[in-house]
């Protein structure tokens, strides 16, 4: 690529790079003003100045880069920020200059671009997760690929689309648990004697979160009052009605795209047609697959209209960028700060995901989409005026 850029812009390029690892700020002003391109890699590790600079510990040098338009999520060939250098040696001031850019410029970005259009992240200036042209990065490919089910190495089931994409594996029961837990732990119709909860689940994979909420955490509490399943693979479909999930009192399955029915004015209706006084779901969750930060906040815009306002919890499979713990910190902030516009208040709750978990689930799988030791999960509740 090298070899297509300007001799004398390329000759820029290799001075910033090598003044970031010791010059001062004062050099590093004067080669940007002069035209240094701040987002050059190097060929070799494919490091950025940012990532030469995160190795100072020199706050100032930082900033300056990023003005001068320094990418806060270059990766290089491990898949490494600037920031994840900052976090190898301890650097929390350096690493929290890098994180906020990120959120500042994704922030900026959202806004200029307005209202959310779902699927249309090749719009996204920055992707907050990796490229991928396979079945995993697009939903309307993966909904007409061909899924298999089996038993990882670990023991535990599994669903890979065509590609050899985990699209939902066993190890996630733990979180999963944990998502159910928190969204049902306070619920006023969650406890015994009380009527049951309604809720809405979107995306069934292998139906974990939905058994879940099926199976009361005491013999006192009161199964769901009213179940939906938003589900959209047809083959998923046909596990369901294999599985005769469909048949379990109060549970209705819709089939299709969350899109199709929650962005229709008029099947809306429908889909809360099963909460008490139609008017809201006392507990909605969402994990889809091969949909991008666009969707998620496309689908952030439509929970007021169908979460209780009073007592309804919500809570979505926070995975975006968890191969990376910079871009995870930006994914969660900026959902944080979006689902605040909706009208949301949201709780993190830190789960620990250990290590031998992290290791053995991964054979056999074409890609790995965790890499972090820490789950983000949230929990965002209507703020009352
Ligand atoms: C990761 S799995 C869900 C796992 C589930 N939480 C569990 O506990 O087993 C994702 C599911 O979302 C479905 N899906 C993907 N895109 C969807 C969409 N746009 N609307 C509805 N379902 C979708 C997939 O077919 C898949 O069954």
């Amino acid at each position: 690529m090298d070899q297509d850029l300007d001799p004398q812009f390329l000759n820029l390029a290799h001075k910033l790079l090598a003044a970031s690892q010791s010059a001062p700020p004062s050099i590093l002003l004067r080669l940007l003003k002069q035209g240094a391109p701040a987002w050059y890699q190097d060929a070799e590790l494919g490091w950025s100045c940012l990532h030469y600079a995160a190795e100072r510990r020199e706050p100032e040098t930082l900033r300056v880069l990023l003005e001068g338009g320094a990418v806060w999520n270059a990766v290089d060939k491990w898949g490494r920020t600037a920031g994840e250098i900052c976090l190898s040696l301890g650097d929390e001031e350096g690493w929290a200059i890098i994180r906020n850019e990120g959120i500042r410029s994704e922030m900026l970005h959202h806004a200029l671009a307005g209202p959310s259009s779902p699927s249309s992240d090749s719009s996204t200036n920055i992707k907050l997760r990796a490229e991928d042209n396979t079945s995993a990065g697009d939903n309307l490919i993966f909904l007409k690929s061909k899924l298999t089910w089996d038993v990882g190495d670990d023991g535990k089931e599994r669903v890979l689309d065509a590609d050899g994409n985990g699209v939902m594996m066993g190890w996630e029961e733990p979180l999963m648990a944990e998502h159910v837990r928190l969204m049902i732990a306070d619920h006023p119709n969650a406890q015994p004697g009380a009527e049951g909860m309604s809720i809405l689940n979107v995306g069934y994979g292998l139906g974990i979160v939905d058994r879940l909420f099926q199976t009361p955490q005491s013999p006192d509490d009161p199964q769901p009052a009213h179940h939906t399943i938003i589900e959209a693979h047809p083959q998923v479909l046909e596990y369901i009605r294999e599985k005769g999930v469909h048949l379990l009192p109060n549970v209705q399955i819709l089939e299709g795209r969350w899109q199709d029915w929650l962005l229709d004015p008029e099947k809306i209706g429908e889909v809360l047609s099963g909460t008490p006084g139609g008017t809201g779901y006392d507990a909605i969750f969402v994990d889809t697959f091969a949909e991008g930060y666009e969707d998620l906040k496309a689908f952030f815009e439509v929970i007021p209209d169908i979460l209780d306002a009073e007592n309804g919890v919500f809570s979505f499979w926070n995975g975006l960028g968890a191969t990376n713990a910079t871009i995870y910190s930006v994914s969660s902030a900026l959902a944080e700060l979006h689902l605040e516009d909706v009208g949301l208040e949201v709780e993190w709750h830190d789960v620990l995901i250990p290590e031998s978990l992290r290791e053995e689930v991964w054979k056999g799988v074409r890609r790995r989409y965790w890499e972090l030791p820490g789950y983000r999960l949230p929990i965002g509740k209507m703020r009352l005026m």
